[in-house]
């Protein structure tokens, strides 16, 4: 039975379609409705590490009389291919998927980019529900429709807006989830933070401790106010022509950072070292406070986040950075902090300005 959860709308604006992120516990009784009707066939895309839950999700939906698959994709990076993208639509295929059929994403960041990409590519787009079982995936990843894969030159290179149906963030997944990934995922709620709702910043500082663990007091408050920056933003401006590009904050190094670690470090561990460097870019850009600026790096380090990067990589980094999908021809784009939940755009910054952030996230 599905408890009481908070619904938090997303879209609904310019043309796009509404739908609904539900944040509570055993939420799974709310997956006939959006699955919705006339559908015969579901299924379910899960990681290898949720291989228990995908398969009773698949049972649970197969009772209910749809001609139910489980796909199951490796644990997180690696997931983001087009070879495990062909796979699906291979397994989609050969199960007869139609326009009318319908994609379950259940898993972190990883997962559902990867489900979304699929369920936007096959038979050019059908209908799928995000299910995140990540703080980084329920407060980020799941929310706001940019799905997609990495190519070999870099991060996210290619994908698509394709909006879920709904989205689903059942709490209790949390309890499963190692505590590197959890605090991983305060990476973005600290993100959602600093560029627009700094109570997220005190609630944090008020018992990092607390906000590492599942049965925080604070985890479902921080949850939840991380997904209304989210859901704020890609409502606005889905396809990022404008206003989304401040959820990009941190994002332009993080990139550069996972793709020269062979996606060894984590999504959320990437973006702290990038918002280190981004507020040390506002700051040494005569934007941003000193203080604003060290609150990234006590924060951050409060609940075990990285500040800092090998700095023999720096050449490296800055040639990926070119490929930043906020880059225009060969002007680099960052987004800065003016103040604290103040974010703009910082357009080619002198080389020199970037030398002397990476100096200050260097180890
Ligand atoms: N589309 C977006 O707007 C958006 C936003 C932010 C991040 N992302 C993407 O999200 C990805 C990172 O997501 P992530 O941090 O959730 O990592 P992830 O999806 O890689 O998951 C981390 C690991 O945890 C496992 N896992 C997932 N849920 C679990 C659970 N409940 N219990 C135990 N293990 C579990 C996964 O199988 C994986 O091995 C990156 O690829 C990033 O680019 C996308
Ligand atoms: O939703 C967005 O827009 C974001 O930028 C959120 C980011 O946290 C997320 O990592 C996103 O996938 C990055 O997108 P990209 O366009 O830089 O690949
Ligand atoms: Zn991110």
């Amino acid at each position: 039975m599905t408890e009481q959860a908070t619904r938090i709308q997303v879209g609904g604006t310019a043309g796009t379609d509404p739908y609904e992120v539900l944040v509570g516990r055993q939420l799974l009784g709310e997956l006939p409705g959006l699955i919705g009707e006339g559908v015969k066939r579901v299924a379910v895309l899960h990681p290898e590490a949720l291989a228990a839950t995908g398969e009773a999700l698949r049972e649970d939906l197969a009772a209910q009389g749809y001609e139910a698959i489980a796909i199951q994709l490796p644990n997180a990076e690696e997931a983001k291919t087009a070879e495990v993208a062909a796979y699906c639509w291979k397994a989609l295929g050969q199960s007869g998927f139609t326009r009318s059929d319908v994609l379950v994403g259940v898993g972190g960041g990883a997962t559902t980019d990867l489900a979304g990409f699929v369920a936007a590519t096959w038979l050019r787009g059908v209908r799928w529900i995000a299910v995140p079982t990540t703080v980084l995936g329920m407060v980020d990843a799941a929310v706001g429709g940019k799905t997609g894969i990495n190519t070999a030159e870099g991060k996210n290179l290619v994908g698509a807006f394709h909006p879920p149906a709904g989205v689903l963030c059942d709490l209790a997944a949390l309890d499963s989830l190692p505590v590197h990934d959890y605090v991983s995922g305060l990476a973005e709620v600290i993100k959602a933070g600093f560029i627009a709702d700094p109570a997220i910043l005190d609630l944090i500082e008020s018992d990092p401790e607390a906000a590492k663990r599942p049965d925080g007091a604070h985890t479902a408050e921080l949850i939840e106010r991380a997904i209304r920056v989210k859901a704020e933003v890609v409502s606005a401006d889905l396809k990022e022509s404008g206003l989304r590009e401040i959820l990009n904050y941190g994002h332009t190094l993080a990139h550069a950072i996972e793709k020269n670690e062979r996606y060894n470090w984590r999504h959320g561990a990437a973006v702290s070292v990038g918002m280190v460097f981004a507020a040390e870019l506002g700051r040494i850009a005569g934007r941003l406070d000193d203080a604003t600026a060290d609150r990234h790096r006590t924060v951050l380090a409060s609940v075990g986040l990285p500040l800092t990067y090998r700095g023999d990589q720096w050449p490296k980094l800055l040639e990926t950075m070119k490929v930043d999908k906020k880059s225009r021809g060969d002007r680099l784009r960052f987004i800065v902090l003016d103040g604290l939940a103040k974010p703009t755009v910082l357009e080619g910054p002198d080389p020199a300005m970037l030398l002397a952030a990476h100096a200050e996230i260097a180890a």
